[in-house]
């Protein structure tokens, strides 16, 4: 039975709604196939109770460690990056490391998909200090204790093709697309994909950053690929805990590396046959390369997803 007048829906504020209207409140959103438009970005829909939910309740500490990402542009590498830079100190045996016998989506939690998805308001006492929790929402719908707190956010991005890429294999392969391969692009090129507009989500947090550099890092997958030891620095400065030079000289920065490369982390048996919150950790490591997209993408495409990026980045400073 509704439990929301259509007519009343339209002037509700979303924090108004009570978790029996959310049923209701999400129904009337504009759709297409899996997603929901929720003011100006796509959710999938099956979502969109976590991201009310989050933006309802979450209360930021100072000291929490945001990882925010759009989906596919490297969160897995980048969660498993920041738990072993943040835990390095407790887990100095590589041998018995947690990432060895757990998926990074595990060990940092998704806020929006996962925690308050699955319940209202969960329980995040006992959540040790910092606590580290990813989401994929965008700067501008974070709740506003996130904004208006110290904590620190690290945003990472990719090459808008390598991303769409990456996407379509995974939606096909978890079976959240019925579109073909052109439509799903066409449909990118507009702006409906998963969180997206793409270039809204990475601009909300690029155009922040500029004016928030202490509090907002954000990183490319490509750099980090490119010079992984370099960022994992600059990570560890920036959360506030740099390597000592006795970390450095024993390898630590080469070590932690090389334990969540793409190679080594996808050869984990927890990560060949294991499950997360009932989807396959083998789908969230395909190729992990730069540049697969010349394997996919037609010339045509190619050079209409250059346009759009170059006229949405014009000016920003961004660069793919
Ligand atoms: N360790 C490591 N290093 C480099 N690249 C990696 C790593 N782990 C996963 N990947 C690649 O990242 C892509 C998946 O993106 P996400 O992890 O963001 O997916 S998700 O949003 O969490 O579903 C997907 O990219 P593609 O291979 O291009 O599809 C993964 O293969």
């Amino acid at each position: 039975m509704s439990t929301l007048d259509p007519s009343f829906s339209q002037h509700l504020q979303e924090d108004e709604l009570t978790p029996d209207q959310y049923g209701d409140f999400i129904s009337s959103l504009p759709t297409t196939g899996f997603l929901s438009q929720y003011r100006g970005f796509w959710f999938p829909t099956k979502f969109m109770q976590g991201v009310l939910s989050l933006r309802k309740h979450f209360q930021a500490h100072d000291t929490d460690i945001l990882m925010m990402t759009p989906p596919k542009v490297g969160t897995t590498w980048l969660k498993a990056i920041l738990f072993a830079i943040l835990n390095r100190k407790h887990h100095l045996d590589l041998q018995k490391h947690p990432l060895l016998t757990n998926n990074p989506h595990i060990l940092v939690p998704y806020l929006d998909l996962h925690l308050y998805n699955k319940k209202e308001v969960p329980d995040l006492t006992t959540y040790p200090s910092p606590r580290l929790f990813s989401a994929h929402l965008p700067y501008t719908l974070l709740p506003t204790s996130v904004k208006n707190s110290k904590c620190k956010i690290v945003y990472l991005y990719r090459n808008p093709k390598d991303t769409f890429v990456s996407l379509w294999h995974f939606l096909e392969k978890i079976g959240m697309t019925t579109d073909s391969f052109e439509e799903t692009f066409d449909k990118f090129c507009q702006g409906v994909s998963n969180f997206g507009p793409y270039w809204d989500h990475v601009l909300s947090y690029w155009n922040e950053s500029l004016e928030k550099s202490q509090r907002i890092l954000c990183l490319r997958y490509e750099e980090l690929k490119e010079q992984p030891t370099t960022h994992l620095k600059r990570i560890a400065e920036f959360l506030g805990c740099p390597f000592s030079s006795e970390e450095e000289t024993k390898g630590m920065i080469n070590d932690i590396s090389r334990l969540c490369s793409f190679d080594y982390l996808s050869k984990l048996e927890v990560n060949k046959s294991g499950t997360t919150h009932n989807m396959k950790n083998e789908s969230l490591f395909r190729r992990g390369e730069v540049g697969d997209w010349v394997n996919y993408l037609t010339p045509q495409m190619s050079e209409k997803l250059d346009n759009i990026f170059k006229e949405k980045f014009h000016g920003t400073g961004l660069k793919f």
